[in-house]
């Protein structure tokens, strides 16, 4: 057999590729290797900007050339960084040779030296994850995750009367209503949503063990840490002040924990919906010319609630070992962070493969009230909680002398089904007052919702 052609690992980069290519953009190798120029040439910009070791500030045609690096970064930066690197066997380093070569082409060599000036690496590096994590979750992944909530909120608004026979432990339950059961996901969701927009995104900056002591030997009177604090929040991220040669990846554990939380949010409503397909509540819109089962022509299957089921866990996987392993880096540094944090795109293209699957899912079914109603109507037996606390009521309000409530209704209702009649006879034989029997005459299944409805408002 002659070997295929290269071929991508990842199916994010094969078949799911039009899915996650939002996040390609900025957690790539080469979207890394883009913010880490953009780092280096704003940091020459800093420095020359604010007349650092004699130098002079630079023109506005040549800031604007030093920053199209960054902003015009695309293959030809691409083929020459991994030329650079193939012999520096140091990424970092390759993209100061890069910014280096720019500022020759700009004439500017007598600057070169201003080049990831005290910089350690990771001062390069975690600016870099800072900037490009934070563009994938507010540009990529959080827009994502709200036009799914979007979509929840609408299904729960327009099912918000559909009683629906609940299930507690896969057993008939006290109804609740559709909506209501979705507006639970949303409220959900958008809890967790708040929580990873208030992402703290920060950023260090102060040389190879966080001391700033090449910085103090370069110019001693030098405010570093006021200059560091300037810098990093120039680029929007926050400053940490105190760390060793890593920024300690602190908002990285907490954002990926925030993140694979909601994906079990996800995918316990991914395992519900499939739920309710397999109970009939909800129909699908079979996709025209799409097949079902290869064999059994008559079915569509919930595909895409199980691909997100699936992608959910792959993600939640890969985000739990970032954020439980980036907290720790031995004494001032070890390397590990560098090799995981290249799969901060992995963890979180999985979870954008499964909320495009959700929403697509969202899109193709629709409620069968029909079903919903003849379920209910088969379970008369869940009125037994309703007319046990009603006697429990007038018992205690003196208008009843019925004891143990509970006890007779579990005789009536434990394991055994009770239709609208015999309920009805039951009732009529009960020592009740005639508003507190009519109340329990007048309601059905059908309406044991309690105020299911109106607590999709809370949304
Ligand atoms: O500023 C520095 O470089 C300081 C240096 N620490 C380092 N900090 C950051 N990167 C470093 C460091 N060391 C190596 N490398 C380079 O990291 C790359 C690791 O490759 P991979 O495992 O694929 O992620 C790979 O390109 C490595 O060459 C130290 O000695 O403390």
């Amino acid at each position: 057999m002659t070997a295929l052609p290269p071929q991508p690992l990842s199916p994010l980069d094969g078949r799911y590729r039009q899915a996650v290519l939002g996040l390609g953009d900025h957690l790539s190798e080469a979207g890394l290797n883009r913010a880490r120029v953009q780092v280096e040439v704003e940091w020459l910009i800093y420095l020359t900007s604010h007349r650092m070791f004699g130098s002079s500030p630079l023109t506005e045609a040549q800031v604007e050339s030093l920053r199209a690096l960054a902003a015009d970064f695309g293959q030809p930066e691409i083929d020459r960084l991994a030329e650079l690197e193939a012999t520096t066997k140091h990424d970092v380093k390759a993209v100061e040779y890069l910014v280096r070569e720019r500022l020759h082409a700009l004439g500017l060599d007598s600057i070169a030296e201003l080049t990831h000036f005290a910089a350690t690496s990771e001062d390069i590096n975690n600016l870099s994850y800072a900037l490009t994590v934070s563009a994938a979750i507010n540009e990529v992944w959080l827009p994502k995750l709200r036009s799914v909530i979007g979509e929840l909120r609408a299904q729960a608004i327009e099912y918000r009367d559909d009683a629906m026979l609940a299930r507690t432990h896969g057993q008939p339950a006290t109804p609740t209503t559709m909506g209501k059961e979705l507006a639970v996901f949303a409220y959900r969701l958008e809890r967790v949503a708040a929580q990873v927009d208030r992402t703290e995104y920060l950023g260090k900056f102060s040389g190879a063990t966080g001391t700033f002591a090449a910085h103090v030997v370069a110019d001693p009177d030098a405010d570093w840490p006021r200059i560091s604090r300037e810098f990093v929040t120039s680029l929007g991220l926050e400053w940490n002040p105190l760390t060793t040669q890593i920024e300690s990846h602190d908002w990285q554990a907490e954002l990926y924990n925030r993140v694979s939380h909601a994906n079990r949010i996800l995918h316990n409503l991914a395992t519900d919906i499939w739920t309710y397909i397999s109970l009939g509540y909800f129909r699908q819109t079979p996709e025209p010319g799409a097949t079902g089962s290869s064999t059994m022509p008559h079915k569509v299957n919930p595909i895409r609630f199980e691909n997100a089921e699936a992608n959910l866990e792959l993600s939640s996987a890969v985000l739990d070992s970032l954020a439980a392993t980036l907290v720790t880096s031995r004494l001032q540094r070890d390397l590990t962070d560098s090799t995981t944090q290249r799969n901060i795109g992995v963890g979180l293209g999985h979870s954008l493969l499964a909320l495009d699957n959700i929403q697509r899912g969202l899109g193709q079914i629709a409620l069968d009230r029909d079903l919903l109603a003849a379920d209910l109507d088969a379970n008369w037996e869940v009125l037994g909680e309703a007319i046990q606390t009603l006697i429990r009521a007038e018992v205690t309000a003196g208008r009843s002398q019925i004891t143990d409530p509970y006890a007779l209704l579990k005789e009536l209702t434990r394991g055994k089904r009770v239709d609208r009649d015999g309920l009805a006879e039951f009732v009529a034989g009960l020592d009740l007052s005639q508003a507190a029997k009519q109340r329990l005459l007048e309601l059905t299944p059908q309406t044991y919702t309690g105020v299911a409805s109106a607590l999709v408002d809370y949304l």
